[in-house]
């Protein structure tokens, strides 16, 4: 390709990790690129829970206008933090090969244990699926919302606003602060949203289609599409984002199989609906939306019915 492929991400710097690792999957294809830092409102309100903003997209609307534009060619995102349906012009083209999907505690103290009742522990997350989830399986935390990116989030837990806090595996160990890590929560327990793990790459309907042949050529892993397939079908049939307690693994069994495991989990942690169905990997759409489906008539839409209700939507 004559022009060098235009990379728009967010500046934090797991969004610049990211961009720079599908700029290390084009260069071994052997294509030029250039990478276009973009502002987001998401990045610019720190002080207010996700879920309250609102809005979909928030971290996500102004690298639209870059692409629609074309002034950027492709858009990388955490796959976790893209709404289940894109606005028309705007597709997933690629995801890339998924990172460990588990959630972690981290924290400076080497002793937090979140099974040990022994003492008053303080454990600060940015997610109501983990903050329901902590107060199902430990009751006796005390579990408080904590916003901002990886770094701000570290620096309030030093400042001693909590002992410990949850978070993707991914996003810790792409920030090098695997030495901080004290426990690897379990994938049945702790569910994992949608994609977490894995970087999608968004790019307008308009690109060339040669572009975009050439692009996903380099950069996606099949077998991690085929999850995230079926991990977003389930989203998608929610009607949700990354602001519901909703969680989905889709893992791949030997060649041709998938194992799907999904549900929601209500915000005080009483109630949990969870399901599982096995299929081809051709079926992964169609796995994931029977999921949704079994988990809305099981009681998650009453869940979400009272989210919004609380929200004020
Ligand atoms: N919502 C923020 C976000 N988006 C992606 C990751 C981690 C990396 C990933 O899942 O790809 C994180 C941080 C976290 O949830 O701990």
């Amino acid at each position: 390709m004559a022009n060098p492929v235009r990379i728009g991400t967010r500046r934090s710097k797991l969004a610049l990790w990211q961009a720079h690792h599908v700029e290390d999957l084009l260069h071994q294809a052997g294509l030029e690129t250039e990478i276009v830092e973009i502002d987001t409102r998401g990045d610019q309100i720190l002080d207010v829970s996700i879920a309250k903003i609102g809005s979909k997209g928030v971290f996500t609307e102004e690298l639209e206008d870059q692409l629609r534009s074309g002034a950027i060619d492709i858009a990388v995102h955490s796959a976790k933090d893209m709404q289940s349906e894109l606005p028309a012009g705007f597709e997933i083209i690629a995801f890339t090969e998924r990172e460990q999907m588990h959630d972690v505690v981290v924290s400076r103290d080497r002793t937090v244990r979140l099974a040990d009742s022994s003492r008053p522990r303080v454990i600060g997350s940015s997610s109501v699926r983990r903050r329901a989830l902590l107060q199902a399986y430990y009751p006796h935390l005390q579990v408080i919302e904590m916003r901002g990116n990886l770094q701000t989030r570290i620096a309030k837990m030093d400042a001693g606003q909590c002992d410990a806090i949850l978070l993707a595996f991914a996003g810790v160990h792409r920030m090098h602060y695997d030495e901080l890590i004290v426990e690897h929560l379990p994938l049945d327990r702790f569910i994992p949203p949608v994609g977490q793990g894995s970087v999608a790459i968004e790019a307008a309907t308009s690109l060339s289609p040669e572009r975009r042949r050439i692009i996903r050529q380099a950069v996606n892993h099949a077998p991690t599409e085929a999850c995230l397939l079926a991990e977003r079908a389930f989203l998608k049939t929610l009607h949700g984002g990354c602001s519901i307690p909703a969680f989905c693994l889709a893992q791949r069994v030997g060649d041709d199989c998938l194992n799907v495991t999904g549900g929601m989990i209500s915000l005080d942690g009483q109630q949990i609906i969870k399901n599982s169905l096995s299929g081809s990997c051709p079926q992964a759409a169609q796995l994931g939306s029977r999921i949704a489906e079994l988990t809305l008539e099981q009681g998650g839409r009453a869940i979400l019915q009272q989210i919004r209700q609380q929200r004020g939507e």
